[in-house]
């Protein structure tokens, strides 16, 4: 199969697909993004890397980093995690408060907000500095040391996380939150807030790829099972509300961000990172889901 070209006419046939979407501007810093931007790169599992248009421009990896921090957090806890977060899809909102009333603080799962707000804070429960490992982790799962949390996003994303403070303070009032509200919003807005591009993306994730083996790093990363897992857990809860259409139309484990990134395993094979501003009504690239859709019609790697 060649891979380079089947990128290159995925960067062509997206084109008709801008303007059906919208950037996210709840987020204001997120806003000002230039919505025709796309960038698609793919990691094989045996080292070889492709890539496509703005590949190797940095984004705002948003609800990307949930899926680094439910790895530390299985990592330093083990199956203590779910003890305090579900594994079942939520058919609600990426930031809805209205099931965790119904079921005792406790988030249906790790990818959405409130969710990854319980993982955020096991995470600083259990290490010093959590914004700090959740960036010395991808910088090594990545190989590039220049990763960083955006701070005009994260401040940004701080001064407007109304949302956010309310599912931390109601899984508080259950005894679901340890930490200090405040400090919790603090650090989920900084590891939403870091910018990698699609190239970095496709390395991090190059492990669920290759049951917790990657080529880039030379080493395994994660235990067979928790790969095994995590991808399990993104294929049924990866693409908030819209989890069923996603895996009707892409077929692979997924994890969406609203800054426009998508990244994607297909397991045994390659890791693929997409990018593309615009969004769907739930919150996942428009155009990067059209270019995943494409792309494994076009090589036939769909898990199904
Ligand atoms: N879906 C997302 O990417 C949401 C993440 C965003 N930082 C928020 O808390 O709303």
């Amino acid at each position: 199969m060649n891979y380079q070209a089947v990128l290159n006419y995925i960067s062509e046939f997206i084109q008709p697909e801008f303007g059906k979407g919208k950037v996210a501007d709840y987020i204001p810093s997120l806003a000002n993004i230039p919505p025709t931007k796309f960038g698609m790169a793919i990691h094989m599992v045996d080292g070889q890397t492709y890539k496509v248009g703005d590949a190797e421009e940095n984004f705002s990896i948003q609800s990307i980093s949930k899926l680094f921090v439910l790895q530390l957090v299985m990592r330093h806890m083990g199956d203590m995690v779910w003890t305090k977060v579900g594994k079942e899809p939520s058919g609600d909102p990426f930031n809805s408060l209205v099931l965790l009333e119904h079921e005792n603080g406790i988030p249906r799962n790790p990818f959405i907000n409130a969710g990854a707000l319980a993982t955020t804070d096991m995470l600083m429960s259990t290490t010093q500095d959590a914004s700090l490992l959740i960036r010395n982790y991808l910088k090594f799962i990545s190989m590039n040391p220049a990763i960083e949390s955006d701070p005009l996003v994260a401040q940004s994303e701080l001064e407007t996380s109304h949302v956010n403070h309310a599912l931390a303070h109601l899984m508080k009032s259950y005894g679901v939150i340890e930490n200090d509200v405040g400090a919790l919003i603090e650090v989920y807005c900084q590891h939403c807030a870091i910018s990698m591009n699609c190239v970095d993306l496709a390395a991090a994730i190059l492990p669920l790829a290759d049951k917790g083996y990657s080529a880039v790093c030379g080493e395994t990363i994660l235990p067979e099972r928790n790969a095994k897992r995590l991808n399990a857990v993104m294929l049924t809860c990866g693409t908030y509300d819209s989890v069923g259409s996603f895996a009707y139309r892409v077929g692979l484990p997924a994890k969406s961000g609203v800054g426009g990134g998508i990244v994607a395993v297909v397991p045994g094979k390659m890791s693929i990172a997409v990018w593309s501003p615009e969004l769907d009504k739930f919150g996942n690239s428009y155009v990067g889901t059209a270019a995943l859709e494409q792309f494994t019609s076009l090589t036939h790697c769909s898990i199904f």
